[in-house]
């Protein structure tokens, strides 16, 4: 018997701003940013639109789009850093949007006896929702499981951080029927605690505060969607974890240079050429090159081998990513989703091919696993339709860009927009306060 992915869908912010248009505003060099990290594109939620909204699109249409009956699902497990409460789930927010929507057809309540849950370790919660829900269909092979990666990645004004936001969410299908990939149940994992990137509770005194009401408490605790970061240690940490985590998954398979053997090798994607840029430590370390200096680094990442090497089994899986930007959880994903598409339009045959994937979450975690493309597959990538349908965004001015990062804005710009909205948040009934509340456009 086999388990893997047999359904896939996504949803990317309705929204974007062209990277060159931050890169004048911000005084960088657009060839830095385009040439040197491979943004283009920056997805950006409107008013109406959330990590809630983006993971019910993505399940709404895995369901819509491959004829799935809702109450097949046993569990919807979904990955985020980007929850918008600290104890109910989004994945609670997102089913209850879902449900409506079928109520007609189906009754009310379609996910009554559905396991709901979110999962949250920064990047890579949605790789542990999938591992998670991999164990539960080889456990229970007549069931079904959603897996949803779900994002918004933010950072502040002017940061370092701010060229590599973005956000969206894939959805997908696991079973004993994997008709996109078969995931194989062999998983190199490696973990040490580190502060690269995270999100804590943020701290404020009274006295940092210009013009605190007398009422204000003298210290209060929030939290930000906006990280901690320090951008090159995290480089770091990535690398040395999907090293170590390379190193496991080598280990307990016995396989010699298993990346030769995959086809894409599909990473954690938090801008479009990250993968390839750390992945020559690996490769050096495979082909006993040497890599202690910085000189060595590059002489690795500028030879012809290398660069054929990227061409082959990376770029594809990049080309998402540079129009869309960071999804977080669903990078890795969206990354899947963009080297199969691009095979799909140029008419490659994959069936039977390995795919390898190396996961990275901060705070620190990589799982790397490896997966064969099932002879269905192209039933399964006919319904994206992913490059064209990037074309349908709205594209935004820097102006309109800064004002919805702070939350200046009231209405959508997309006012007549459709499908999931964020229609009002509760801020009076104190039994309620925070409460969200959503609804479906047609
Ligand atoms: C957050 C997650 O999702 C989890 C993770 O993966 S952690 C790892 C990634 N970390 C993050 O994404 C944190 C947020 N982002 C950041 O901190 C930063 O944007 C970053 C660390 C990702 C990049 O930092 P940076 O200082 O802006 O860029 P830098 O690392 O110097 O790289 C710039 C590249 O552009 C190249 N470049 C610069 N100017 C150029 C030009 N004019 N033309 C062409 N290339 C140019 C540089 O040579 C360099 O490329 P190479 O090293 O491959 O040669």
């Amino acid at each position: 018997m086999t388990f893997g992915i047999e359904a896939a869908s996504y949803y990317v912010p309705s929204l974007y701003l062209e990277i060159k248009d931050l890169a004048e505003k911000r005084g960088i060099e657009p060839a830095k940013l385009e040439k040197g990290l491979g943004l283009h594109k920056m997805g950006f939620p409107d008013v109406h639109e959330d990590a809630a909204t983006f993971a019910a699109e993505a399940l709404f249409r895995v369901i819509q789009d491959y004829n799935i009956n809702p109450k097949e699902i046993s569990r919807i497990y979904l990955g985020t850093e980007s929850a918008l409460d600290a104890a109910k789930p989004t994945a609670s927010y997102a089913m209850q949007m879902v449900e409506k929507v079928f109520e007609k057809e189906f009754g009310d309540r379609v996910f009554r006896n559905c396991d709901v849950v979110d999962m949250t370790f920064a990047c890579i919660g949605a790789v542990d929702a999938l591992h998670n829900s991999l164990d539960f269909v080889r456990a229970n092979p007549d069931k079904k499981a959603v897996v949803i990666a779900s994002d918004y990645a933010k950072y502040e004004l002017a940061s370092s951080g701010e060229y590599t936001q973005g956000g969206g969410a894939v959805a997908v299908l696991i079973s004993s029927k994997p008709d996109l990939i078969e995931i194989e149940n062999n998983w190199g994992v490696a973990t040490e605690s580190v502060f690269d990137f995270f999100k804590p509770r943020r701290h404020f005194k009274k006295e940092d505060l210009t013009n605190a009401p007398e009422s204000f408490p003298e210290k209060i605790e929030i939290f930000t969607d906006e990280p901690v970061f320090d951008g090159q240690y995290s480089n770091q940490c990535y690398q040395d974890r999907i090293r170590e985590a390379y190193d496991h998954y080598k280990e307990i398979t016995g396989l010699n240079k298993p990346y030769e053997n995959w086809k894409y090798l599909i990473f954690h994607l938090p801008y479009a050429f990250h993968g390839k840029r750390v992945f020559t430590e690996i490769y050096s370390l495979e082909n006993g090159l040497s890599y202690q200096t910085p000189e060595e680094q590059k002489a690795v990442a500028k030879s012809e081998e290398y660069l054929q090497f990227i061409n082959d089994k990376i770029e594809k899986s990049q080309r998402a990513s540079s129009e869309i930007g960071n999804m977080y959880t669903a990078s890795i994903f969206m990354a899947l989703l963009s080297a199969l598409q691009t095979s799909f339009n140029e008419n490659e045959e994959l069936a039977g091919q390995q795919i390898g994937f190396l996961g990275y979450g901060s705070g620190s975690k990589s799982k790397v696993f490896a997966g064969k493309v099932s002879e269905n597959w192209k039933k399964v990538a006919e319904k994206w339709n992913l490059f064209e349908s990037l074309k349908n965004r709205t594209a935004i001015d820097f102006e309109t860009y800064e004002k919805l990062h702070r939350k200046q804005l009231q209405n959508s710009v997309n006012e007549n927009y459709k499908g999931f909205g964020l229609k009002s948040v509760e801020l009076e009934n104190p039994v309620l306060k925070g409460a969200r509340y959503y609804d479906y456009q047609k």
